[in-house]
């Protein structure tokens, strides 16, 4: 297949920042029509006001002619008013609310450090059908970092759920087997990210003949088991799982550091990595699916009317190695082999 056309993707766990990175980083997810926008801002996106003051300054950072609904969350905390959530979810601005272990990854020192305070919030979601994104690792030192992931389903994830069995779940950005396997024997109420890094590398990548910060994540990647068990349920049409690029922009002085930041920014490259990891997996006619289909069954939301048509092209297609900011440079995902793929709109090869 050298052309594929499918409905017009969303980005289901996307990081825009604010300021000078924001208006850097936004045009670089044209290829979206939509995207949950996390909270973790410098200055944490908290209470409803706080999330109508940052939907009106991406509206704003939008260029002209670039169509994208940004679809709001909050940042859960241990002083969250219930009822300021679920006026922000009736009132349509809130699309899910964000638990960050508090120390688990980036901005995340306000997160929760006590579950039990958080319940009467969590139990107020699960009455009026409000989801809740998880960044599902532990913060326990003790805990292996490879491990994390795996030690957060069994010491929180499955006893919430067990408390709470109506509320509504995505396990964000899932890096391992165990993750894919626990989403997999679930009944009802919990779904999956996964990203477009974590499907195409494994930690070779990042660690084997020198450190490669820019490979650094969190959850961090693991070996090549986990990134195959990811390609398995990202391929096999299974409307639980659906992509979140986790695009999540730092500048190269941030990440290139003794104590570098995590995170990965894929954006403007996500669907063309896309296209070749279900290409390599021999199921392009699952990737809409993957793509524009599984996450707006989820979250309850109409698929997009648009399409997009990605081409293979015979030559592999070149993208910038980083944009400016006015932070600073900003290094663009490496994936780490030759693309052939590119959006038909992207005309040689350069991102729209
Ligand atoms: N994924 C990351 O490594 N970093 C994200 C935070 C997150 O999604 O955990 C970020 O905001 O930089
Ligand atoms: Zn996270
Ligand atoms: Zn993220």
């Amino acid at each position: 297949m050298t052309r594929l056309t499918i409905k017009k993707p969303d980005d289901w766990h996307l990081h825009l920042r604010d300021g000078a990175m924001l208006e850097a980083v936004l045009p670089h997810s044209a290829d979206f029509a939509r995207a949950i926008i996390m909270p973790n801002l410098e200055r944490p996106v908290v209470t409803t006001a706080d999330a109508a003051a940052y939907r009106d300054r991406i509206l704003a950072a939008l260029p002209e002619g670039q169509a994208f609904t940004p679809l709001m969350t909050l940042y859960l905390t241990e002083s969250t008013d219930p009822d300021d959530v679920e006026a922000g979810f009736r009132s349509g601005l809130i699309t899910a609310v964000k638990l960050y272990p508090a120390g688990a990854t980036t901005n995340s020192q306000n997160g929760v450090h006590d579950l039990e305070r958080v319940y009467p919030v969590l139990e107020r979601m699960a009455e009026i059908g409000l989801p809740l994104c998880v960044h599902g690792e532990v913060v326990d030192p003790e805990v292996d970092i490879f491990d994390r992931e795996a030690v957060f389903i069994e010491r929180v994830l499955e006893p919430l759920r067990r408390r709470i069995p109506d509320l509504k779940v995505v396990m964000e950005h899932v890096t391992t087997q165990d993750a894919v396997e626990y989403v997999q024997a679930s009944e009802r109420n919990l779904a999956a990210t996964i990203t477009v890094h974590h499907l195409m590398v494994n930690r070779n990548a990042m660690l084997a003949g020198g450190i490669r910060p820019h490979y650094y994540c969190l959850p961090i990647i693991k070996r090549e088991r986990h990134r195959q068990a990811l390609r398995v349920a990202a391929t096999s049409g299974d409307q639980r799982f659906f992509l979140g690029t986790d695009s999540a922009p730092h500048t190269d002085g941030r990440k290139l550091s003794s104590c570098g930041c995590a995170g990965v920014f894929s954006a403007p490259l996500a669907l063309p990595c896309l296209a070749h990891v279900f290409e390599e997996c021999d199921a392009l006619q699952k990737l809409e699916a993957f793509a524009s289909l599984n996450g707006p069954i989820w979250y309850g939301l109409p698929s997009n009317d648009e399409s997009v048509t990605l081409v293979r092209h015979d030559e592999p297609q070149a993208w910038p190695e980083r944009i400016a900011s006015a932070d600073g440079p900003v290094t663009l995902f490496d994936p780490t082999v030759p693309l052939h793929w590119a959006l038909e709109t992207q005309a040689g090869g350069q991102p729209g």
